[in-house]
């Protein structure tokens, strides 16, 4: 991905309200092809750039690009190119899905015959065809971003900017939608920028995030690259599982070279090692001589929620295993 163009740019983009700084020099480069992540928590500022990105807010200064068109000047080409699935979907409850689809492709001049085939294809693709006649009054809201992802889809827009995507939906509704924006990347080759305060979900389907907080655009990079620089520097954390799980168990994981603690979480044991030091090589054999099964053992820190937390706490990296 890194040599395709980046289509989405923006240039120190900032938008204020008055006193309220809600983007501050935001500057973005999301390439063809790609699932980019907007991450950040409520007021973050994640509306307000994706408002500016088409043209809809006028920032206060800087400059949003798409396909190198300023939105601001040209709002309706930009239009045309991104399709755009807020967070809040607005259709005609009366209508039935397919007529709401057909009204936007009426809206888009799309001709008639032309509109059957793309609406009947958009339904399909989003699963909603068995639904093509219900009236979207009877929909329920993963239905309904589904049907807004089908409304984009009608469009053919090259880029697809989804904001809070998955908010209020179930967890088998979000994995389909989930799975639905990876299709619509990887084999439609889409540009794909969904905003989202819930890290966990997106992670899985982002090839870059942007951390945003109070308006500042804090990292961006691939969750794993991310990963490593927050967590450079400080002890490894290892989780793990073994068994027979007992207190032995834990007086033997202190008691091995390099381990500086040990603590029970939940169905897991964290310990820590010594700065620098990495004794996951060791802890099989390990816990072997000693009579244990290692059941489960994974690094932490290199998860989003980790990563997130510690941009959260600043300096103020306290050195427990909570959380
Ligand atoms: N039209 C407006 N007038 C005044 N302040 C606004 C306006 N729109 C947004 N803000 C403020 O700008 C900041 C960023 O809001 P924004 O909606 O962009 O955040 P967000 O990251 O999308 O949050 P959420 O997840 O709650 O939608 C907030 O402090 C918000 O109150």
């Amino acid at each position: 991905m890194a040599g395709q163009a980046a289509v989405i740019v923006t240039h120190n983009l900032t938008k204020r309200y008055g006193s309220i700084t809600a983007v501050q020099d935001l500057n973005l480069e999301i390439r063809q092809g790609e699932i980019f992540g907007l991450l950040g928590p409520n007021g973050a500022g994640k509306t307000t750039t994706i408002l500016m990105l088409l043209g809809l807010t006028e920032p206060t200064s800087g400059q949003a690009l798409v396909n190198g068109l300023d939105a601001t000047r040209h709002p309706l080409e930009v239009k045309r190119i991104a399709g755009y699935l807020p967070d809040n979907v607005g259709f005609y409850d009366d209508l039935t899905a397919r007529e709401n689809l057909l009204y936007t492709a009426r809206l888009n001049q799309i001709p008639p015959a032309e509109a059957e085939k793309r609406v009947a294809l958009s339904l399909e693709q989003v699963g909603l065809s068995n639904f093509a006649h219900r009236r979207v009054k009877e929909f329920s809201r993963g239905m309904r971003q589904r049907l807004g992802i089908a409304d984009i889809m009608v469009k053919d827009p090259a880029i697809i900017i989804l904001d809070e995507p998955t908010l209020g939906i179930d967890p088998e509704g979000v994995r389909e939608l989930l799975a639905l924006i990876v299709r619509l990347a990887r084999e439609g080759g889409k540009t794909v920028l969904l905003s989202s305060h819930l890290l966990h979900q997106v992670q899985q389907i982002c090839d870059r995030v942007g951390i945003f907080v109070a308006g500042r655009l804090l990292a961006a990079g691939p969750v794993a690259l991310l990963g490593h620089q927050v967590m450079a520097g400080k002890p490894l954390e290892i989780e793990l599982q073994a068994e027979p799980d007992n207190d032995n168990l834990l007086s033997t994981l202190r008691s091995l070279q390099g381990v500086t603690a040990v603590e029970r979480h939940g169905a897991f044991i964290r310990l820590r090692c010594a700065a620098g030091r990495d004794i996951r090589p060791e802890l099989v054999p390990y816990l072997a001589g000693k009579g244990f099964t290692l059941l489960y053992l994974r690094a932490r820190g290199y998860d989003l929620d980790d990563i997130y937390r510690q941009y959260f706490q600043g300096e103020g990296y306290h050195g427990t295993m909570a959380g």
